[in-house]
């Protein structure tokens, strides 16, 4: 079910036009990777998705309503945009509850989040003495007060310890599995790798791409496969003749293309000669990304 649709939407300031008309969809069951190297108008996007900033043309919509028709925003999306944001002197549990008092939540809500994002230990601490992970969690179960079903987090992971990291890709896979869409924006590609089922790449305001996480790295595979073996020549020829294109690797291992793993097992087995590694090269996220986004950052290195 779609749950967030941005559809033409282009945002100008002055003369910079920071969103290009771009047109996506968010559904719900999934994590949504919004990426983009930095300038390609990600935060803006959800800026405007989130009522905060008004669209030049266009429009964004949640469950089908823009923002400012939603009659209780935090029952149908949360955001943490900025874990910062939180009063310091304000203690966990009366910021969450004076959020939810002036939303018309039920108080009770209160202490259901601060369980669900662990945060029960320290309800009465004030939230100036947190640390950057304890502050995001703050942050969160904010965003979660209303049960909403669509949640929006902005590069979430920043600057937090792997443990934090860990636990935020944990609880926004669990969000995605009670239903909820998840939309979560990143420059680290390696952690949407194991974070999102869901790619949506912009670059200068502009769709890149819109795509599967495995299909992504499927499609931008080289199929390359890792071949090792005590007789690295013989097989090459055996290779070649079967078609396959091979290159050197590190430490006489063979790069075979053009074959499958199984194929190039098969032969091998064929010839009777043993292979001691068969491993097929996936090029990580983060190679496939650069790749794709490099016209749009020389672009921007241009303009500096
Ligand atoms: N209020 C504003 N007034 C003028 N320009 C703005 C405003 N907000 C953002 N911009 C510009 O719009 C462009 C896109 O910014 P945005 O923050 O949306 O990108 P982003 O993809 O989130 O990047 P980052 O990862 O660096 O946060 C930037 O060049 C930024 O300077």
């Amino acid at each position: 079910m779609t749950m967030i649709e941005v559809r033409g939407l282009t945002k100008r300031y002055g003369p910079d036009t920071v969103v290009d008309d771009l047109s996506f969809t968010v559904e719900a069951g999934q994590v949504t990777g919004f990426l983009g190297p930095n300038g390609a108008g990600k935060s803006t996007t959800m800026k405007v998705i989130l009522g905060l900033a008004a669209p030049t043309s266009g429009s964004a919509t949640v469950g089908g309503r823009r923002y400012r028709d939603l009659p209780v925003p935090l029952a149908e999306v949360g955001a943490l945009l900025d874990a910062g944001a939180v009063h310091g002197a304000r203690k966990a549990h009366d910021h969450l509850l004076a959020l939810a008092v002036s939303n018309g939540l039920p108080r009770r809500r209160v202490d259901e989040v601060l369980a669900r994002t662990g945060l029960e230990g320290v309800a009465g601490k004030r939230a100036g003495g947190f640390s950057l992970g304890m502050r995001q969690r703050l942050g969160i179960a904010a965003a979660l007060l209303g049960d909403p079903r669509v949640l929006i987090f902005d590069e979430p992971v920043n600057g937090l310890d792997p443990e934090g990291i860990r636990w935020i890709r944990d609880f926004m896979r669990s969000l995605a599995r009670e239903g909820r869409a998840v939309l979560v924006s990143s420059h680290l590609m390696s952690e949407m790798a194991q974070t999102a089922d869901h790619l949506v790449v912009i670059g200068r305001g502009r769709l890149i791409a819109d795509t599967g996480v495995d299909e992504f790295l499927r499609d931008r595979g080289e199929g390359a496969v890792l071949v090792r073996t005590a007789e690295p020549a013989a097989f090459a020829l055996r290779l070649t003749a079967s078609g396959a294109t091979v290159r050197d690797g590190v430490e006489s291992s063979l790069l075979v293309s053009g074959l499958t793993g199984e194929e190039i097992g098969r032969l091998a087995a064929y010839h009777g000669i043993a292979l001691s590694e068969l491993t097929p090269q996936r090029p990580s996220l983060e190679d496939a990304f650069m790749e794709l986004t490099k016209d749009s950052v020389e672009y921007q290195g241009a303009a500096a």
